[in-house]
């Protein structure tokens, strides 16, 4: 059995996490570079729980310039098993308006500008993404969404762009007419890089605006997301809160094996390993490679 440590990455407009009881800040390193921001450790109703926030205080980097890999590498050193991404988004259905919550099932990518795995030259491995969310945490979430009183919708597409421009009209058209239900600037690589270190994700996707498709709303301003994002993160606090309280306190084997995603995806044979890369893999792959 392990025990289960509820990891929380905070985004637009949710740079703490109050509530946190005993709180400390933690420095960890990684071989894969700058984090965020030291992580905080605390806990929430007995569960452990560490927070981070991916734009840092202040909001300091851009959804291009935050390094995916470090934080997901200290958040697996921290020893996190689930991780709950809190994420501003744009809607593209009339029946998701701003204030809703999206528990987030499919993601598309469309990031061209960040490294997306830990894995490459000296060691391959291809984890499945058929499933990207883990489904027993959206199924806590809905659950805490639920006691909680919070309107949401449990399933979703988010689509993940670039930015940091907001999207043209014809590609916020593209995006409704494909179907999709949101979007948002974060979510990947960080669900993929999620999956190769073996860390059940789920996203919920906090929607702030009607991006610019809409006929009667005007295009997205930073200015309008930030009004609101203030009620959406007060909300975001109470669900972790409910959520946390609710959490087995071991972590559940997951159904569809995003805790073992690696078992199935390593390809390089054991000789052909470059040893420089193993050693930056000892979090990530710990438990395959250190076999
Ligand atoms: C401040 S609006 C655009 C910004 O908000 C979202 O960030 P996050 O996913 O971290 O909440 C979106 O992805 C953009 O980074
Ligand atoms: N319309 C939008 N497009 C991309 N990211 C967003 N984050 C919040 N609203 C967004």
């Amino acid at each position: 059995m392990t025990r289960a440590v509820l990891g929380i990455i905070g985004g637009s407009g949710i740079y703490d996490l109050p509530g946190l009881e005993g709180a400390r800040e933690e420095v960890i390193g990684s071989p894969w570079g700058e984090p965020s921001a030291p992580v905080r450790r605390g806990t929430i109703a007995g569960l452990p729980i560490v927070f981070l926030p991916r734009h840092d205080k202040g909001h300091r980097l851009s959804p291009s310039d935050i390094n995916y890999r470090a934080n997901i590498d200290v958040l697996k050193r921290a020893g996190v098993t689930d991780l709950v991404s809190l994420s501003a988004c744009g809607s593209f259905k009339e029946e998701m308006p701003p204030g809703t919550f999206v528990l987030i099932d499919q993601f598309v990518d469309r990031t061209h500008k960040r490294e997306s795995s830990f894995f490459g030259k000296g060691c391959v491995a291809h984890v499945s993404m058929a499933h990207p969310v883990s489904p027993r945490l959206r199924i806590h979430l809905a659950a805490a969404a639920e006691a909680e009183g919070i309107a949401i919708a449990r399933g979703g597409t988010y689509v993940c762009m670039e930015g940091p421009q907001f999207s043209t009209l014809a590609e916020s058209m593209t995006y409704k007419t494909l179907g999709y239900s949101v979007i948002g600037m974060t979510n990947m690589p960080e669900a993929k890089l999620a999956r190769e270190a073996e860390i059940c994700y789920a996203t919920v996707a906090m929607v702030t605006d009607f991006d610019c498709w809409h006929p009667d709303h005007d295009a997205v301003t930073v200015q309008d997301i930030i009004r609101v994002l203030t009620s959406n993160a007060d909300k975001a606090k109470s669900l972790v809160a409910r959520l946390a309280k609710d959490f087995p306190r071991e972590h559940e084997p997951c159904p569809i094996g995003s805790d073992r995603a690696l078992d199935t995806a390593l390809i390089t044979a054991p000789e052909a390993r470059d040893p420089e890369l193993l050693r930056k893999l000892d979090a990530v792959a710990g438990r395959l490679l250190r076999a």
